[in-house]
């Protein structure tokens, strides 16, 4: 029996005190039945509870077709396989302001905003090249943030999938962020959600190349560094290739492999999720590492696979302010942070990145 905290700071008795190994997997199935309350219940619960205790959750039978995701993974493939000078034709803009576009390896610094705690580590990041490149992409209707599309002839059909893809990603984390809603005690599904216009999000595109195993053994070379996101949520699709690890919460600088599973959503609470619920739900740090099934070949030949992931992050509007939900303080558990705006919180973070 152990103590755990309840959704406004008070204690409640509980059974599971083991510790946290892995991430959890809840089927979505039920939620999408609207007149099955007990089953969307339990799905809302199942997904809340994630969020507290690892902050990280697979979502299956989910509303993003499989088709769909194939597609997705097959048009970053192409992308990342255009020549340098074709990806350059939608460069990420200088400086840090306008977060759209293709960034080449190293060009982002995810180092800079890591959360590892270990003085060594931090320097061995700080000086290691983030061997990863990426294209993001937003709503048109964003005008803070300008997309950087390709000229159309340069991979025809890629800003009207992407475009699509965006949407649909949008729809399912409604769909998700109702249920955190929910699980969490909000009397209002769409309390959430009301914030979010959808215009605010972000569409990221990752490919890490293949590299030398011992260059990330050695940490010359990264993938990408422990961060959270300063999202509200982030979903995200991987391929097969392993190499994402969650910390864990119950066991700070203990990482739990987010394991490959097939066309599941893998979602994550964000900074911005985390400080509305007053640190109720985690956004837990998290990195990608040398991935399980690495290598075939020996001594310094060998190499890491490839690997392809795609990140969809949620942000409410600029001018949403985030500040402590009722429901998740009490007179024993007042708010822990001070109210922010979206875009306050959004400088702070991306200032440092670029
Ligand atoms: O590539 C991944 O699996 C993780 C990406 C990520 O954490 C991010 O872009 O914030
Ligand atoms: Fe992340």
């Amino acid at each position: 029996m152990s103590e755990e905290i309840t959704v406004d700071g008070s204690a409640e008795i509980a059974n599971d005190n083991a510790p946290v190994q892995q991430i959890p997997i809840v089927d979505f199935s039920a939620w999408k039945i609207k007149g099955d309350l007990s089953s969307r219940m339990q799905v809302a619960r199942e997904i809340a509870d994630a969020c507290r205790k690892v902050g990280f959750v697979y979502i299956v039978n989910h509303t993003i077709p499989d088709s769909l995701i194939d597609e997705a993974f097959q048009w970053s493939k192409q992308f990342f396989a255009l020549s340098d000078e074709d990806k350059m034709t939608a460069p990420h803009p200088d400086g840090w302001a306008v977060h759209r576009g293709y960034s080449w390896p190293d060009r982002e610094k995810v180092s800079h905003i890591t959360t590892e705690k270990d003085e060594d580590q931090r320097a061995k990041i700080m000086e290691a090249l983030e061997y990863k490149e990426s294209y993001d992409m937003g709503s048109d209707k964003n005008s803070d943030q300008p997309n950087q599309w390709l000229p159309d002839e340069v991979l025809p059909g890629f800003r009207a999938f992407m475009t699509r893809f965006y949407w649909d990603c949008f729809s399912v984390t409604s769909d998700i962020m109702r249920a955190i809603a929910v699980g969490i005690g909000l009397e209002d599904e769409d309390h959430l959600l009301k914030k979010h216009s959808g215009h605010n999000n972000q569409l990221r595109l990752l490919h890490y190349p293949k590299v030398p195993l011992e260059a990330l053994e050695r940490q010359t070379v990264s993938r990408m560094p422990a961060h959270s996101d300063w999202s509200s949520i982030t979903i995200l699709f991987q391929d097969d290739c392993g190499g994402l690890e969650a910390e864990d919460p119950s066991q700070p600088g203990r990482y739990i492999p987010a394991t490959p599973l097939k066309n599941a959503i893998v979602m994550n609470v964000g900074d911005l999720l985390q400080m509305w619920s007053n640190d109720y739900l985690r956004s837990t740090n998290h990195r990608v590492t040398i991935p399980p099934l690495s290598t075939s070949l020996k001594g310094s030949d060998r190499m890491t696979r490839e690997r392809y992931s795609i990140p969809y992050f949620i942000a409410p509007d600029p001018t949403a302010l985030i500040e402590c939900l009722p429901a998740c303080m009490s007179e024993e558990n007042p708010p822990k942070h001070a109210p922010i705006t979206q875009v306050d919180y959004n400088r702070m973070r991306a200032s440092m990145l670029y």
